[in-house]
């Protein structure tokens, strides 16, 4: 017997209810075999079902010994405890339902936060990942528009209410609450209270990453975000320029001084992609963030060129990522949100965003400024 013979026999073995097998899942976590060919397999499930532990143990049993095993052992275990991070003591999580939140962010607005976010959320999308997009960019909500939604009417169900399905991934925006044209002037206060309700009120499912389109700049909303749940990891967008740069540094600061981790930052209109020749020309400038990256100790995750088929997307519904997979902007957003991933599970297998160390100090209703 040899790994890959126990594994060939092991992916036979589909997973009770489903259509996958336990080695696509990754739930076979160890294969020992010794000299006679006995084997042991370990297999990590969180179900806790007797039948389907039995039903798995019997079905390695048959294939491991079709493969010629004298003898199997299996071992089933559960998954180690993720650390407490969500309902820590003293840090906060209003979601626990959410694995991992990714806060995207710009200093400035106009710079293709939100293109950046939708297309992101559809990139891990199609990656198998179950993702949420909130649209918490209440002063110009344009994720309906851009994820084809825009006269949909989300379900109320008691007094919460359904996020409404597209592209495979949920979706929330103000822009889907309120009427058409219709704004609203924001006050501190309700600015955290909207943010609150996108998390705690909404249907959200168990999402792996539930992907947030920030208003630009830095301010309550984000402050609020960040201290209502452990924000897993911030992606900075930026164009360019120099004048851009400064203010993606303030942005930077910003999760450093919220204790999120950084996962990078998204140079936008970075080159032209001109749709007659295919080549690509300098614009704005090309990889000047890079430098700014390093400076936060982190990295330039992609630099997304300027693109019609990026603007017509977003002004139709249709965005690139989905419908032209095989445009350059398509591949450099999947690639990015590759390293995101990579990163957020880094930060997880680290024990976890924390945010205890940014609550309020102050009881509510007191006012920190009446504080010695
Ligand atoms: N790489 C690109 N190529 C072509 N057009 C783009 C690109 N990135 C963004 N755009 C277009 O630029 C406009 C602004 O983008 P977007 O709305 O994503 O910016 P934003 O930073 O979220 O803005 P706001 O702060 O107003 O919410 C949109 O019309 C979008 O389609």
């Amino acid at each position: 017997m040899t790994e890959d013979k126990v594994l060939e026999a092991l992916s036979h073995v589909i997973y009770p209810g489903f259509t996958k097998d336990i080695v696509s899942f990754g739930f076979v976590k160890g294969v020992e075999i010794d000299d006679n060919d006995r084997v042991k397999v370990t297999i990590e499930i969180t179900s806790s079902a007797d039948e389907v532990k039995m039903q798995l143990i019997k079905d390695i049993e048959t294939e491991l010994a079709k493969a010629g095993a004298e003898d199997v052992q299996v071992e089933i275990i559960a998954p180690k405890k993720p650390v407490e991070r969500s309902n820590s003591m003293t840090g906060k999580n209003i979601a626990p339902q959410v694995k991992d939140f990714l806060m995207i962010s710009s200093g400035k607005g106009g710079v293709g936060k939100s293109t950046t976010a939708v297309n992101l959320a559809i990139a891990m999308a199609m990656q198998g990942k179950k993702v949420g997009l909130l649209d918490a960019d209440i002063y110009g909500p344009n994720i309906p528009r851009m994820m084809g939604i825009e006269n949909v009417k989300p379900e109320v169900v008691g007094n919460k209410v359904k996020p409404i399905e597209a592209y495979g991934i949920e979706v929330m925006s103000m822009g889907s609450l309120m009427e058409p044209g219709q704004s609203l002037i924001w006050r501190g206060a309700m600015i955290m209270k909207a943010i609150e309700q996108f998390l705690r009120d909404i249907l959200w499912s168990d999402l792996d990453v539930l992907v947030i389109d920030m208003p630009p700049g830095t301010g309550d909303a984000q402050l609020t975000l960040a201290q209502s749940v452990p924000v897993t990891a911030g992606v900075t967008v930026t164009t360019p320029q120099e004048v851009s740069l400064d203010d993606s540094r303030r942005s930077l600061d910003m999760f450093q001084k919220l204790h999120i981790p950084i996962a990078g930052v998204i140079e936008n209109m970075s080159g032209f992609i001109c749709p007659g020749d295919g080549k690509e020309y300098d614009i704005f400038g090309m990889g000047t963030s890079k430098p700014v990256a390093e400076e936060y100790g982190t990295e330039l995750l992609a630099r997304i060129p300027i693109e019609p088929q990026v603007r017509i997307g977003g002004d139709t519904g249709k965005p690139v990522t989905y419908h032209h997979p095989e445009s350059e902007t398509a591949k450099r957003f999947q690639e990015a949100a590759n390293k995101v991933i990579a990163f957020m599970e880094k930060v997880d297998e680290e024990g976890g965003a924390d945010n205890a160390a940014i609550q309020p100090t102050t009881p509510p209703g007191v006012s920190a400024c009446s504080m010695k």
